[in-house]
């Protein structure tokens, strides 16, 4: 492809240049001011059925045809953008503007934006479609960590940040295990946000939180009307609100059996069906789950589908348990003066017997537990004195009921002062407990099983039940 005699550059650069305007999607053409075609790339020549030498040097209205404006742009009658022309029997939608050097039309440029009117339509309903599928609300949902906020040095903790660098790349599901506390989440929101759809929604569900029979429509979203208790509007479901983003589905192991079966089919046919809806949406999120839970003991004992199983185990990520870790002493500095910093208030010294301490314990709630005996050597001012008493086990008085009983009576006190003092907020009260949100779920469902204490309330239950339930705020 001939360069006009407006071009200045090197001939490294003309080279350069040609192939650019050579390898650009659709047809480009540029005439001189007299409507002379001075320049044509090769898409333009295909679509035209010939080679360059054929149509440089002719006028444009003798190779496009007379409904061409490109003449007339290039004497200066403006810029024309979403101008139906049709070639050779392709329909093209083009945009010709001027080009001018120090002020002066020199000629004009032809671009075809779009020259299959298929693809246009495909591409205006897939612009559409993620435009509905995004709504306001998705700026809420975004990740909130990144790389930088997983503390830890040495060569382990360098491999396991790379392995998060080298899943994040892909648009594959990622499964993450770990233990509780280990630092799941916090992995799960660094590999959206190194990835190319760091800039689309972060949408997070804890399977382990929700009740089952609202894990569909918590999934999958229902039409108005689909149940009692149902929006009028209907409601999108997370996989809608994840569209162009990640989806992350906490303690996916607790996923009812029943519900791994939906999950599966949305998986392999990448659409939805909303509860009580008819019509498919497609699917544009990235699957990324975690669990504490050994799965593949689970797929053995028919716990867990084999299938699903091998769907989202594609690209694995196995977070350290921090007993396993060699820069305990290392994280605890890190978290102390994060902590400190929250607080306002001055950062203790940690002692070497502390230090000692620190690596002696086995750390069942890893980080999460090391950072709460953490908060409150900063609070207390004392680490020594309480560590002992860590991981927070109950203190079994009196030998009268059974002791199955009485750590049951004992976890229950627990959990109730927890509620108390955070106000009914169960992200606070577990953390105040030193487990997690979803271990705290499952002893309020294990404690509601077992009769008078009733923990999770489903929102779609009447506000008549939900009063007097022994774990509510005021306990
Ligand atoms: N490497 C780390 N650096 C700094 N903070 C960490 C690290 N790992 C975990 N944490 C902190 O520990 C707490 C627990 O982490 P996170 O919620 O990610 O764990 P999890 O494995 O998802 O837990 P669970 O299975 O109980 O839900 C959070 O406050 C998190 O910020």
């Amino acid at each position: 492809m001939a360069l006009p005699d407006w071009f200045v550059g090197s001939s490294e650069e003309a080279d350069f240049l040609r192939l650019i305007l050579d390898h650009v999607s659709d047809c480009l053409v540029a005439v001189d001011t007299s409507g002379t075609i001075v320049l044509i790339n090769e898409p333009y020549c295909r679509l035209l059925g010939g080679e360059a030498e054929e149509f440089l040097g002719r006028h444009i209205t003798d190779v496009v045809g007379q409904q061409t404006r490109l003449h007339l742009v290039a004497r200066g009658i403006g810029t024309h953008v979403g101008y139906p022309l049709e070639v050779r029997g392709h329909k093209l939608v083009t945009k010709q503007v001027p080009v001018q050097r120090d002020g002066i039309t020199i000629g004009a440029v032809g671009l075809a934006l779009f020259s299959d009117f298929d693809a246009l339509k495909k591409t205006y309903s897939r612009i559409s479609k993620a435009e509905l599928a995004i709504p306001q609300s998705n700026k809420l949902w975004q990740s909130k960590f990144s790389l930088d906020d997983i503390l830890g040095q040495g060569e382990q903790m360098d491999a396991y940040r790379g392995a998060l660098q080298s899943v994040a790349e892909y648009e594959l599901p990622v499964l993450i295990c770990g233990e509780t506390g280990s630092g799941k989440e916090l992995a799960a929101h660094a590999i959206h946000a190194l990835s190319d759809r760091s800039r689309g929604p972060f949408v997070w569900v804890n399977c382990a939180s929700i009740p089952s029979e609202l894990v569909e429509a918590e999934l999958f979203g229902y039409e108005g009307g689909a149940f009692t208790g149902a929006r009028n509007r209907g409601k999108p479901g997370k996989f809608e609100l994840a569209a162009g983003g990640a989806l992350f589905l906490d303690e996916i192991g607790d996923m009812p059996l029943s519900l791994q079966g939906s999950l599966l089919r949305v998986l392999q046919a990448n659409e939805i069906v909303r509860v009580g809806g008819t019509t498919p949406v497609s699917v544009s999120a990235r699957v990324i789950c975690a669990t504490n839970r050994p799965l593949a003991n689970m797929v053995k004992a028919g716990r867990f589908r084999e299938d699903l199983y091998h769907r989202l185990n594609v690209l694995p990520i196995i977070v350290p348990a921090l007993r396993e870790r060699d820069d305990v002493g290392f994280l605890a500095e890190q978290l102390l003066s994060r902590i400190t910093d929250r607080l306002g208030k001055p950062a203790p010294a940690l002692a070497a017997k502390d230090r000692q301490l620190l690596l002696r314990h086995s750390w069942p709630g890893n980080v999460r537990e090391l950072e709460n005996v953490l908060t409150r050597l900063v609070i207390t001012g004392k680490l020594s004195a309480s560590f002992p008493e860590f991981p927070l086990e109950p203190t079994y008085a009196g030998s009268n009921p059974p002791l199955k009983h009485r750590i049951q009576a004992q976890t229950g006190a627990e959990i109730r002062a927890a509620l108390k003092q955070a106000q009914g907020n169960k992200r606070r009260a577990a953390d105040l407990l030193g487990i997690s949100r979803a271990h705290l779920y499952r002893l309020l469902k294990a404690h509601s099983a077992q009769g008078p204490v009733k923990g999770e309330m489903s929102p779609m239950q009447p506000s008549s039940q939900r009063k007097n339930t022994s774990f509510g705020a005021g306990g």
